[in-house]
C-alpha cells in the first residue's frame, strides 16, 4: 500500500492514545513465561510484540518471529534454558542478516546447545533447550544490547542467577538499565555496576501487576511535527516523568526546535509557539538510537544542518539506516554524507516534488518521513510498514489533519 500524504494546517493541536512500549512490553512478555503469576497492563498491540506472544505460546518446533529483532534475541536465550524443548527460531529475510552470534557464542559457554541451520552467525537456529548451571558469561557490548538484556532476562530462573561481564564500550545503556529496573519492578534482584551485571536467581515472584509506560520511540514521531509545525499543542498519553525509555530524552532534544514538554497527571503536552529554529543540531544518539530518522527528517523539513553521531548500530537494524536515510533524503534535493557511525544533512532550501520515498520493510523509515508532509507533499511507498511498532499511526496522523490517500 502506497500512500500520498500531506498537511496544509497551520497550527497543530490533537489528543493522541499511543500504545505500550515494544520494549518494555517485550520484556515484560518474556518474564511472565518463566514467573506466569506476573500480571501485566497496557501491552504493546505491535506486530513485534504480537510475534513474541504467539512464539511463546506456540508448541511447533518451527518459530517465526518475523521482523521483531529483541524478541528473535530474547527467544534465543529464553528456549536456550527451556529443558526438553527444541526449536528452530526463524524470521524474514531481513531477520537472517541481523546477526545473533555474539548471544548464541555466550550462551554455548553457559552449556547451551545451539546450532545455525544456515549461515553461521545469523538466524534460523536450532535451539535445544536445556539446564543451564553456569554462573558467569563473558560478551562484548558494542554490538546490540539486546543480547545483554536476553541474557539478564533468563538469567534469575538459572540456578546460580548470572553474573555477566561486559567488554568494551557498551551501547544503548538505557535498553540495558531498563531490563535491570523491571527486573526489579518484578522483585528480582540485580546490580549493573561499571562492567559487571549481576542477577540473583529467584524461584518464583509475588503475585503483582506491572504497567508499561506508553512508547517513547512513538512519541518522537509527534515531537518531529510539533517542531516542523507553526504552532502546535499535542497532548500524548500516557506518560510518566521517569521514564525507563532512553528515547525520553526527546523532551530535551527537541527543546532546541522550540518544543516544550510539560508533564501532567499521565500525559504530556507538547507545546510549539511560532518562532526561531536551531541554526545547527548535533547529537550523540549512541544512547537512543531509534530516534535518528526522526531528528534527521525534522532538520531536513526545517532546513537545519545536522550532524549525528553514535549510530554504529543503525547498520544492522530493520535495514541499514544510514543508506537508507542517504538515498531518501537525497531525493528531496538535500546532500547527505554517512560512515559507519555518523550522519551529516547539508539541506537545501527547496524541496524537489514528486518523490516517492522507500521504507525498506522499516516501519521508523515511513514514520520518520510522515510529518515532512507539512512541508511538501510526498508518496510513501509499502506505508503499512508502521504496523511492526505501531499500527494505528496512520489513523493517529489523521486526527491531525493529515491527508492520506491510497495510491
Ligand atoms: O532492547 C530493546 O528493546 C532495544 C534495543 C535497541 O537495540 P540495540 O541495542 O541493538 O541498539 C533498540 O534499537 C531496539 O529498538 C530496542
Ligand atoms: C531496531 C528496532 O527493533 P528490533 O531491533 O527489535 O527489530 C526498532 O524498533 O527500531
Amino acid at each position: 500500500m502506497n500512500l500520498e500524504i500531506s498537511n496544509t494546517k497551520k497550527h497543530l493541536s490533537g489528543n493522541i492514545k499511543i500504545t505500550g512500549s515494544k520494549s518494555e512490553s517485550n520484556r515484560l512478555l518474556i518474564l511472565r513465561a518463566l514467573y506466569p503469576n506476573l500480571e501485566i497492563n497496557n501491552l504493546s498491540n505491535s506486530d513485534d510484540t504480537h510475534y513474541l506472544q504467539k512464539a511463546l505460546k506456540s508448541e511447533d518446533e518451527l518459530i517465526d518471529i518475523h521482523h521483531a529483532g529483541t524478541a528473535m534475541r530474547f527467544l534465543t536465550a529464553y528456549f536456550a534454558t527451556v529443558e526438553g524443548r527444541e526449536v528452530v527460531l526463524t524470521g524474514s529475510k531481513r531477520m537472517k542478516e541481523r546477526p545473533v552470534k555474539l548471544l548464541v557464542d555466550a550462551l554455548k559457554t553457559m552449556g547451551a546447545d545451539i546450532s545455525y541451520e544456515n549461515n553461521e552467525g545469523y538466524p534460523p537456529i536450532r535451539i535445544k533447550g536445556r539446564k543451564l548451571e553456569a554462573k558467569t558469561v563473558s560478551l562484548e557490548a558494542n554490538i546490540s544490547s539486546q543480547y545483554i538484556s536476553a541474557l539478564m532476562l533468563t538469567a534469575p530462573s538459572l540456578p546460580n542467577g548470572l553474573e555477566i561481564n561486559l567488554e568494551g564500550t557498551i551501547t544503548s545503556t538505557p535498553y540495558i538499565k531498563m531490563t535491570l529496573e523491571l527486573l526489579q519492578r518484578a522483585g528480582i534482584s540485580g546490580t549493573f555496576e561499571g562492567n559487571t551485571i549481576k542477577i540473583e536467581p529467584a524461584k518464583q515472584l509475588k503475585n503483582l501487576t506491572l504497567a508499561v509506560e506508553s512508547d517513547w520511540s512513538s512519541a518522537s514521531y509527534y515531537y518531529s511535527l510539533a517542531a516542523i509545525s507553526e504552532s502546535a499543542e499535542l497532548k500524548l498519553s500516557t506518560y510518566r516523568e521517569t521514564s525507563l525509555q532512553g528515547d525520553s530524552c526527546l523532551a530535551e532534544i527537541y527543546k532546541q526546535f522550540g518544543v516544550t514538554t510539560k508533564f501532567e497527571h499521565d500525559y504530556i503536552i507538547l507545546e510549539k509557539l511560532p518562532g526561531g529554529k536551531p541554526k545547527k543540531i548535533k547529537e550523540n544518539l549512541q544512547n537512543a538510537p531509534d530516534i535518528a530518522q526522526t531528528i534527521a527528517v525534522t532538520c531536513l523539513a526545517l532546513n537545519v544542518p545536522c550532524y549525528l553521531t553514535g549510530l554504529h548500530t543503525l547498520k544492522i537494524k530493520e535495514t541499514d539506516r544510514l543508506e537508507a536515510l542517504k538515498a531518501e533524503i537525497e531525493k528531496f534535493g538535500s546532500k547527505v554524507t554517512v560512515t559507519q557511525d555518523s550522519l551529516e544533512l547539508f539541506p537545501e532550501e527547496e524541496f524537489l516534488e514528486n518523490v516517492s520515498v522507500a521504507t525498506y520493510n522499516d516501519h521508523r523509515m515511513a514514520m520518520a518521513f510522515a510529518p515532512l508532509g507539512l512541508k511538501v507533499p510526498f508518496e510513501i511507498e509499502d506505508a503499512g510498514v508502521v504496523s511492526k511498532s505501531y499500527p494505528g499511526f496512520w489513523e493517529d496522523f489523521q486526527k491531525l489533519n493529515f491527508e492520506i490517500k491510497k495510491c
